[in-house]
């Protein structure tokens, strides 16, 4: 049996007595002899440990102030922006390498663009330079920058120290193990520490991040799209793309409705307007339905109008199997304060199905025939086959626990299939018909495509006024023929444009006289027209021949859809 010593020593030092035996048989020393110094030895060893361990959570606790950043927040994001384009980063021995600089949002569509969109115009455009002379070598530049991505450094999972306004800061990325983590790669979070109790230099880091990400953006208008990130996770708002705002005079649409719609969003955003509502009582929401032919501005006016008022856009599908009323009250709740949630197409999703069968001529809100809000409450769909149903979609509109504050868009190619609960005031307060394009459309499309807009001609004159170098022609004749040839383009494109400019408002009476009135939509005349970019005359010229082709084409689809109903 094992002296007191020997087992004190084997629970301090686990293996002990198997190691004791090892060094007798194999190295003939007795450990026995020196029981009471490894004992002390020992001793000393845990209570280093114990002590560490102590001064560490005490400096941890007391002197060190941390902040955890969660994977899904937003922050996660602004913060490994920020970090990988530090200098720190090139110096770090663990990094994590990639195209792109963040982890939970890199899924989403188009991510990747965000970061080219500023570079396309960097590099210089044909014939604004005298580096870059012909499109041949603007192009080239941009299909080598497209290959070559920067590498995105961030840290590696562990611990990393930086300087940070002469203070040290400790980030720490971390790999949650759940039961998630079957389907993401990594659920991480991460930890800023800083010495001292006061945190304010984590809040600067913070915000500095948060200003280097908001300041990419500029007056981008941010679009957020609800989806499930990986399989088998719940709906999230994952951020898609950032795009160039869309000028609400670019929308064709009858100017007394347009007017009316963009007061209507601003006496709404109004604080006043808030008060107005929270002092009755009244839930301070306001929803809009926009319907029409597919093509015809809809998702373009709610666009426009999110670039106007500088609002993020959240769009969002109802017609996914996998999104579940939960998913979809878990999205209505993340929605930030102030933005635009667009549903398009509520028409397709499985909710058009009515909660009652009377049919009611017209209502006070919509020309279209709308159905009689029914004492049925259950929504259509079978809950085993997934959806969202109806009911569901009205509680989140404007249950008790709906949130409050955004403005919700809705748009539909068939209003008259829409439940009369779905339009009704509250929900619903203000309807826009988008139509066919009547002649002034037709005439405002033709004007705003043909019309000189900032950016469209060339910066600089072209480069054809250059004499090319004696280094260039000696290189490559080929290449100088083609910057040469281009030049000329680029210069005859010019002086077109500049001479057609005051001709526009007169043509765009002549094209919208040979156009049909109130038969085609803005998004046909406007895809007919990207053909004649440059070419207004030969738009008007070739009108009759496309009004032709694009009646037989209607036809043809029309008599297919038949046959196959
Ligand atoms: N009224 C309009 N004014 C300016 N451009 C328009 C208009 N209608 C359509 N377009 C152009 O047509 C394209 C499609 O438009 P948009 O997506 O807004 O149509 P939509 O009515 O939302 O269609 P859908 O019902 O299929 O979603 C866009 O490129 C847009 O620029």
């Amino acid at each position: 049996m094992a002296s007191p010593e020997v087992a004190m020593l084997e629970a301090l030092v686990p293996g002990y007595a198997f190691f004791s035996r090892f060094v007798l048989s194999y190295l003939h020393i007795d450990l026995g002899a020196y029981l009471q110094h490894l004992m002390l030895l020992a001793l000393f060893g845990v209570s280093v440990k114990y002590v560490t361990k102590y001064v560490s959570d005490f400096v941890m606790e007391y002197l060190v102030s941390t902040a955890e950043i969660r994977l899904d927040d937003e922050i996660f994001n602004y913060f490994m922006y920020w970090i990988s384009r530090q200098p720190h980063m090139k110096q770090t021995n663990r990094f994590v390498v990639g195209l792109k600089s963040n982890g939970y949002w890199s899924d989403s569509e188009d991510s990747d663009d965000e970061d080219n969109f500023d570079a396309d115009y960097e590099v210089d455009e044909p014939g604004s330079s005298s580096t870059a002379d012909s499109f041949d070598d603007y192009w080239a530049k941009v299909i080598r920058r497209d290959k070559y991505k920067p590498l995105r450094i961030t840290p590696a999972e562990g611990r990393h120290y930086i300087w940070y306004q002469g203070r040290p800061l400790v980030i720490q990325r971390r790999y949650e193990s759940s039961s998630a983590s079957r389907y993401v790669l990594h659920n991480e979070r991460l930890y800023i520490s800083c010495l001292g109790r006061d945190p304010s230099i984590i809040r600067s880091v913070l915000n500095e991040a948060q200003n280097a990400y908001v300041q990419r953006d500029g007056v981008r208008t941010i679009i957020h799209r609800g989806m499930r990130p990986y399989s088998g996770a719940s709906y999230q708002w994952c951020r898609c793309m950032a795009r160039s705002p869309r000028p609400m005079s670019t929308v064709v649409l009858d100017q007394t409705q347009k007017d009316a719609f963009i007061k209507d969003v601003k006496e709404y955003l109004h604080p006043r307007t808030r008060r107005w509502y929270s002092n009755r009582g009244i839930p301070y929401r306001r929803g809009y339905l926009l319907h029409g032919p597919p093509g015809t501005g809809k998702t373009s006016l709610c666009f426009a109008a999110a670039g106007l008022l500088g609002l993020k856009l959240y769009l969002l599908n109802l017609n996914s199997k996998a999104l579940d009323e939960d998913g979809l009250s878990t999205l209505f709740s993340e929605l930030p304060k102030r933005c635009i949630v667009l549903l398009e197409d509520v028409d397709t999703a499985g909710i058009t199905q009515t909660r009652g069968k009377t049919i009611v001529e017209g209502s006070a809100l919509t020309s279209f025939p709308v159905e009689e809000d029914a004492l049925d409450e259950k929504g259509p769909q079978d809950p085993q086959t997934g959806g969202v149903t109806l009911s569901g979609l009205l509680n989140v509109i404007d249950g008790v626990a709906a949130s409050e504050g955004r403005i919700l868009v809705m748009t539909s190619n068939h209003p008259e299939k829409l439940d009369a609960a779905l339009v009704r005031p509250g929900r619903v307060d203000m309807t826009i018909a988008f139509g066919y394009t009547s002649e002034a459309a037709i005439e405002e499309l033709f004007t705003s495509i043909y019309m000189t807009m900032d950016g469209d001609l060339p910066r600089k004159a072209p480069a054809s006024s250059r004499a090319p170098t004696e280094e260039k022609e000696a290189h490559d004749p080929t290449l100088d023929r083609h910057r040469e040839q281009d030049a000329k383009m680029e210069m005859a494109l010019h002086d077109r444009i500049q001479t057609v400019q005051s001709r526009i408002p007169d043509l765009a009476k002549e094209f919208a006289a040979s156009i049909p009135k109130h038969e085609f939509t803005a998004a046909e005349i406007q895809g007919y027209l990207l053909n004649h970019k440059t070419t207004p005359e030969e738009a008007i010229k070739g009108a009759d021949e496309w009004v032709r082709e694009t009646r037989a084409k209607k036809r043809a689809r029309e008599e297919t859809q038949q046959n196959n109903a």
